[in-house]
């Protein structure tokens, strides 16, 4: 129950974590199927770091160097690299229409939408990019991260009437034309030091305005990961997995 998900995933007195997986056997035949469940108990269609490490889970396990998940979203594949810590995956394709974000309004041009935070004449976060990469995003550009309480705006924004299932709010800043870094504050969960589907949507669009190449490396808190958006317009997310984390959950 969302009531579980959200005693099993609170930080105090911990471990906690941002979200909850359950792995299911697939209807549509996938190798399995992956439930999202944030750590407020809502459920949702995509999660790319849950991705990569159930990915690397079942490549270990079943001595394959390729996989598939079915999400909420559709099936995603994952592949084993050269390192045996660090798996790819191909996200799908991103959607940039309004009413697949979703939006609760029509915009045109999803590149950069009216949504500003601040007083008209000078605004402190604006025109945000909007993308659905399986869940919802919005990708403010900055040039630094100083000059904004994330924690103070993520709620606001995650919960404005303009995203009808709420959004992940990300703020970016395009260091190069390979090199974005990201603050993230996630639907369902608050800050984070990692979001896989953030990392993705905000590569993309940097791409789609112009701002990097299609393959960029993403800077979070938690760490790097690699993302490059092909040409036949799949998004392939590549970076690490580590077993600490589990280790320390199932000994205590
Ligand atoms: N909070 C997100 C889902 C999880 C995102 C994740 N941590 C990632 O790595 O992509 C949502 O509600 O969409």
């Amino acid at each position: 129950t969302p009531e579980m998900i959200k005693r099993f995933a609170a930080r105090e007195p911990g471990p906690g974590c941002d979200q909850l997986i359950v792995l299911e056997q697939s209807p549509a035949g996938a190798d399995l199927f992956m439930r999202i469940y944030n750590a407020d108990g809502s459920e949702v269609g995509a999660c790319g770091n849950a991705a990569r490490c159930v990915a690397w889970l079942i490549m270990q396990e079943n001595a394959q160097q390729t996989c598939r998940i079915e999400t909420l979203s559709g099936i995603i594949g994952g592949s084993a690299t050269s390192n045996e810590w660090i798996t790819s995956i191909d996200m799908g394709r991103p959607k940039f229409d309004w009413q697949d974000i979703p939006l609760a309004e029509e915009f045109h041009d999803t590149r950069g939408i009216e949504l500003q935070v601040g007083p008209i004449d000078a605004p402190i976060l604006h025109t945000p990019s909007v993308v659905n990469v399986g869940n919802p995003h919005a990708i403010y550009w900055v040039k630094s991260f100083s000059n904004y309480d994330l924690s103070g705006l993520g709620p606001l924004l995650e919960h404005h009437p303009l995203f009808p299932e709420r959004a992940n709010i990300s703020l970016a800043i395009v260091h190069s034309d390979t090199h974005i870094e990201l603050k993230v504050w996630e639907r369902g969960v608050g800050l984070t030091k990692a979001c896989g589907s953030a990392a993705c949507a905000a590569a993309v669009c940097a791409s789609r305005n112009k701002l990097t190449e299609r393959e960029v490396k993403v800077t979070l808190p938690g760490g790097d990961l690699w993302i490059t958006w092909r040409e036949d317009d799949h998004i392939i997310m590549t970076g690490a997995v580590a077993l600490d984390g589990i280790i320390e959950l199932a000994t205590s």
